[in-house]
């Protein structure tokens, strides 16, 4: 069922404190937080133009946004669209909603991609991949003219990393042990603990690629990024990691006051 978000005060502003321009107060809904995401979903939906080429994502949070751009394709409101997905899983949502697909091989550039995110910073740094799809993900929204992400407020943080929650890396399988540590003494300092994903019956998670990840749980705030990004991306063994550092052009944010839309400078 299609949600309604109109009545929903909309920002679109540079702090957290956007809502201060609103003439009077908003009132909170009680809104869940699927009904969050949903809101997200469609609002950035808005920014899709018939003839696109579209960067799916996954999670779900994504899912609604694809949800939505096979409706408004039933509907006859958009045509020839050309969807590159972010996983086996978005692949089949998107084929059994009649989402016309192909791949960065044929479309190497892509104008917009929407995805959500686990976390967001306020300089619009990501951390991506505990559904497990963040190398997919990566090559497809880096080569997005425009990048979309989709949240409810629960996943705006501070900074990026230092949440103790999972820092996804995607690693080959091959001698993963070696790898797991070798990460976990990079990030030593950051107080981290490197755990391998398990799956299914306690074996190990397997992304789309046959590779594994290892969830890094960082303490603390990791300071430059890009040095620890580059950091990772040194290492024999890494494939790809979950912060998505200055890719994103647009963050949609929908809370319990409204959605907020944050734009890259
Ligand atoms: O690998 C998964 C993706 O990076 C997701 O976009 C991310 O985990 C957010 O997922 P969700 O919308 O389910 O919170």
């Amino acid at each position: 069922m299609a949600l309604a978000y109109d009545p929903l005060f909309i920002t679109s502003d540079k702090s957290l404190s956007a809502f201060d321009v609103a003439s009077s107060p908003p009132q909170p809904m009680n809104l869940t937080q699927d009904e969050l995401k949903r809101i997200a979903a469609y609002k950035a939906v808005e920014f899709v133009e018939s003839g696109m080429v579209l960067g799916l994502g996954t999670g779900s949070t994504a899912k609604h946004a694809v949800d939505r751009i096979g409706e408004l394709l039933r509907q006859g409101k958009l045509e020839n669209i050309v969807g590159i997905p972010t996983s086996k899983k978005t692949q089949e949502q998107a084929l059994s909603l009649g989402i016309p697909l192909s791949d960065l091989d044929a479309h190497p550039v892509i104008d917009l991609s929407i995805d959500g995110a686990d976390e967001v910073d306020p300089y619009l740094n990501l951390v991506k991949g505990r559904g497990g799809s963040l190398l997919r993900e990566k090559m497809i929204e880096g080569a997005s003219k425009k990048f979309v992400v989709i949240v409810d407020e629960s996943k705006m943080v501070k900074h990026i990393g230092g949440s103790k929650l999972a820092l996804p890396v995607e690693i080959v399988p091959f001698c993963w042990k070696f790898t797991a540590e070798k990460l976990r003494s990079l990030l030593e300092g950051y107080g981290c603990e490197a755990n391998l994903r398990l799956g299914e019956k306690g074996k190990a998670f397997v992304t789309d690629n046959g590779n594994y990840i290892v969830d890094m749980h960082v303490e603390e705030d990791m300071g430059d990024l890009g040095a620890v990004s580059d950091a990772i991306l040194r290492l024999p063994g890494v494939v790809e990691h979950g912060m998505f550092l200055d890719m994103a052009s647009t963050v949609i944010i929908a809370g319990e006051l409204g959605v907020k839309i944050k734009n890259k400078h």
